[in-house]
C-alpha cells in the first residue's frame, strides 16, 4: 500500500472535488464532474423533484466546476433542506432513551478507519499480548441491559467485533469446525481457544432481549459473520435472530457503498451487493433497519451521492428504513490517519451538506439523524437546522468514537436534550426506536426523564458509571470483562 500523504482526504475535504491536485497514489479518486449545473440541481431540490446522482453531487460540492465549498451556495442548500424537513416532519426533534452494549472488540477484519477493534489473537487464553478490549459473556450482557432498564431505557443497541469464536448457534459451530483449516478458511476458532467465550449470537440475543426492551443489533457485517461458511440466506439468519429477540438491525458497516472505496478503507468487509442483500434479508424477516454513511475519508462527493442512491433504491424496494444516520469520520487514532492516507475527517461545512443533501435526496426516508457523539453539542444542534430531525439517544456507553479519538463523551440526559432542543425553538420528543411511539416533552415540566421504556416512570436517568470515555469498555455500571 502506498501512503502518499493526505491526497485522498484533502480532495474530499476541500469541497469534495476529488484528489485532483495532490500526489498520484492508489487512494486518489478522479475529480467528479457532472453534466448537471449547481443552479439546476438547486432548483430541482427547491421544487421537490426527485434528485439524480449528478444533482446530489453538485449540491454536495456546491458546484463541481469550482474547487472548495462556496459559502453562499452552501447556505442555499441548507435552507432548502431545512424547509423540506419542516414540511415533512415539522418542528419536533426526537431522541431515544437507549443503551449501547457492545459485546466484544475482538476482530480480525482490519478496517482502516476503525480503532474500536483489537486483534482477536490477543484474546486467546495463552496470549501474552496486552489489550484494552473486552468480551462480555451473555450473562454479563443481560445484567447490563437489566440495570439500564431500571433507569428507564427503551432500546439496547449492540454492535460488535467479528470474534472468530462467534457463531450463530451450535449447528453453525459444527459446520465451521468441520472445515479443514477453519481459521484461514472461515475465520473460525473454537470458543475454548479464548479467555472468554462470547457465546453464540442467538445466546447474546436471548440474553439482551429482556424485560420488553427493544433490541437493535446485528449489522449486515455481523449477519455475514453469523452465516460465514454456510449457504444460509440472510432472511433465514435474521429470522432466527428475530425469534431469539432481535427487533431491528443497524445499517452500519455501510461506510461508503461503492466498491472502489471499500477496496481502500475496508478490503476485508463484505461488498456493496452483499450489504444490500443482508439489509433486504432483514427486511424480509420483518425487521426494521436503519441506514448510515461513514464519510469524510478518502471518498469524493460523487461517491457520497452514489451511496445515497443505493440507500434510496433499497428503501423503494423495502420501505424498512426508519432513519438515515450520517457518521462523520473520526480520524485521530485510526490507521487511515496514522499511515498518512488522510489528514483529517470532514469539515463542519461538509457535515452540514451531507445532512442537507440526505434530507433532499432521500425523499423516501423520514428521519435524518444528527449525532452529538460525532459532532458535539454545538455542531450537532447546527445540524438540526440543516435538515436533521433526530438527535440519536442517551447511549450511556460509547466505545467506537471514543477509541477513534472522539471527545464528546458517552451520555446525554433528558434535561440536556430538552435544553438543547428548546434553545433552537423546536419541540423535544422522546421516541421509540421505530419512531411510531412518541411523547412530546413539556420543557417547563422538569426535571425530565424517560417514560416510554418498559420500566420508565419519568425519573431522570442517573447512570451509575465513571464519567468520560477512556475506551476501556465499561458500560452502564457493569464491571469490565477484559480477557
Ligand atoms: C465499529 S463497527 C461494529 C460493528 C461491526 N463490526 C461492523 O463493522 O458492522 C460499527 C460502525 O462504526 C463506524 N465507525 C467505526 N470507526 C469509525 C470512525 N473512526 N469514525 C466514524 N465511524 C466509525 C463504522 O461505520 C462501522 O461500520
Ligand atoms: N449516530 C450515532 C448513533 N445513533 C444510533 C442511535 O443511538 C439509535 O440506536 C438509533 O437511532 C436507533 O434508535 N449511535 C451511536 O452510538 N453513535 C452515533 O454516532
Ligand atoms: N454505533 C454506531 C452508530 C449507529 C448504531 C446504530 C444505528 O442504527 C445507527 C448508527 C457508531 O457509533 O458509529
Ligand atoms: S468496523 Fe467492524 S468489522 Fe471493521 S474492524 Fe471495526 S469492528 Fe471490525
Amino acid at each position: 500500500m502506498s501512503s502518499g500523504g493526505s491526497s485522498g482526504a484533502s480532495g474530499s475535504n476541500g469541497g469534495g472535488n476529488g484528489g485532483g491536485e495532490s500526489d498520484a497514489n492508489e487512494f486518489d479518486f478522479a475529480t467528479p464532474a457532472t453534466d448537471q449545473s449547481f443552479e439546476n440541481a438547486l432548483a430541482k431540490a427547491r421544487d421537490g423533484a426527485r434528485l439524480t446522482v449528478a444533482d446530489a453531487t453538485e449540491l454536495l460540492a456546491t458546484g463541481t466546476a469550482s474547487p472548495g465549498i462556496d459559502p453562499v451556495r452552501k447556505e442555499a442548500v441548507l435552507e432548502a433542506a431545512d424547509r423540506r424537513r419542516a414540511e415533512e416532519v415539522g418542528d419536533e426533534v426526537t431522541f431515544v432513551a437507549n443503551l449501547n452494549n457492545n459485546v466484544t472488540t475482538a476482530c480480525n477484519t482490519g478496517c482502516l478507519f476503525c480503532n474500536f477493534k483489537d486483534s482477536a489473537h490477543a484474546f486467546e487464553a495463552d496470549s501474552e499480548v496486552e489489550h484494552a478490549g473486552f468480551t462480555k459473556p451473555p450473562a454479563e450482557s443481560r445484567e447490563i441491559v437489566e440495570d439500564a432498564l431500571d433507569i428507564g431505557i427503551y432500546e439496547v443497541c449492540s454492535v460488535s467485533g467479528l470474534h472468530p469464536a462467534f457463531a450463530l448457534n451450535e449447528e453453525h459451530h459444527e459446520i465451521l469446525a468441520a472445515y479443514d483449516d477453519p481459521a484461514s478458511e472461515v475465520n473460525y476458532k473454537p470458543p475454548e481457544t479464548y479467555a472468554t467465550d462470547p457465546g453464540t449470537y442467538l445466546e447474546q440475543m436471548e440474553a439482551m432481549s429482556v424485560g420488553g426492551v427493544h433490541l437493535h443489533s446485528m449489522t449486515p457485517e455481523e449477519a455475514y459473520h453469523a452465516s460465514r461458511g454456510t449457504d444460509w440466506e440472510y432472511e433465514a439468519v435474521y429470522g432466527e435472530l428475530a425469534s431469539a429477540g432481535l427487533d431491528s438491525a443497524p445499517g452500519t458497516a455501510a461506510e461508503i457503498l461503492v466498491d472502489e472505496v471499500r477496496d481502500v478503507i475496508c478490503p476485508g468487509k463484505i461488498r456493496t451487493d452483499d450489504w444490500v442483500a443482508a439489509m433486504e434479508g432483514a427486511a424480509a424477516a420483518g425487521l426494521d433497519v436503519t441506514s448510515t454513511m461513514m464519510y469524510g475519508h478518502v471518498e469524493t462527493v460523487a461517491h457520497r451521492a452514489e451511496h445515497l442512491k443505493v440507500i434510496r433504491d433499497l428503501q423503494d424496494r423495502t420501505g424498512a428504513i426508519t432513519e438515515f444516520v450520517p457518521l462523520s469520520f473520526i480520524h485521530q487514532n485510526t490507521p487511515l490517519y496514522r499511515r498518512g492516507v488522510v489528514d483529517s475527517g470532514p469539515s463542519h461545512a461538509e457535515d452540514e451538506l451531507v445532512v442537507a443533501v440526505a434530507r433532499l435526496f432521500l425523499d423516501n426516508v423520514d428521519h435524518v439523524q444528527a449525532s452529538w457523539v460525532k459532532s458535539g453539542d454545538a455542531h450537532g444542534i447546527k445540524l438540526l437546522n440543516c435538515g436533521a430531525d433526530d438527535f440519536m439517544g442517551t447511549i450511556l456507553s460509547e466505545e467506537i468514537t471514543s477509541r477513534a479519538g472522539g471527545e464528546y463523551g458517552e451520555y446525554r440526559s433528558f434535561d440536556d436534550y430538552v435544553e438543547m432542543i428548546t434553545a433552537i425553538g423546536r419541540t423535544p420528543v422522546e421516541r421509540s426506536t421505530d419512531y411510531r411511539t412518541r411523547r412530546r416533552i413539556d420543557p417547563d415540566d422538569g426535571p425530565h426523564g424517560p417514560r416510554l421504556g418498559p420500566r420508565a416512570d419519568g425519573t431522570p436517568m442517573l447512570p451509575n458509571r465513571p464519567s468520560g470515555g477512556d475506551g476501556s469498555g465499561d458500560a452502564a455500571g457493569a464491571s469490565s470483562a477484559d480477557d
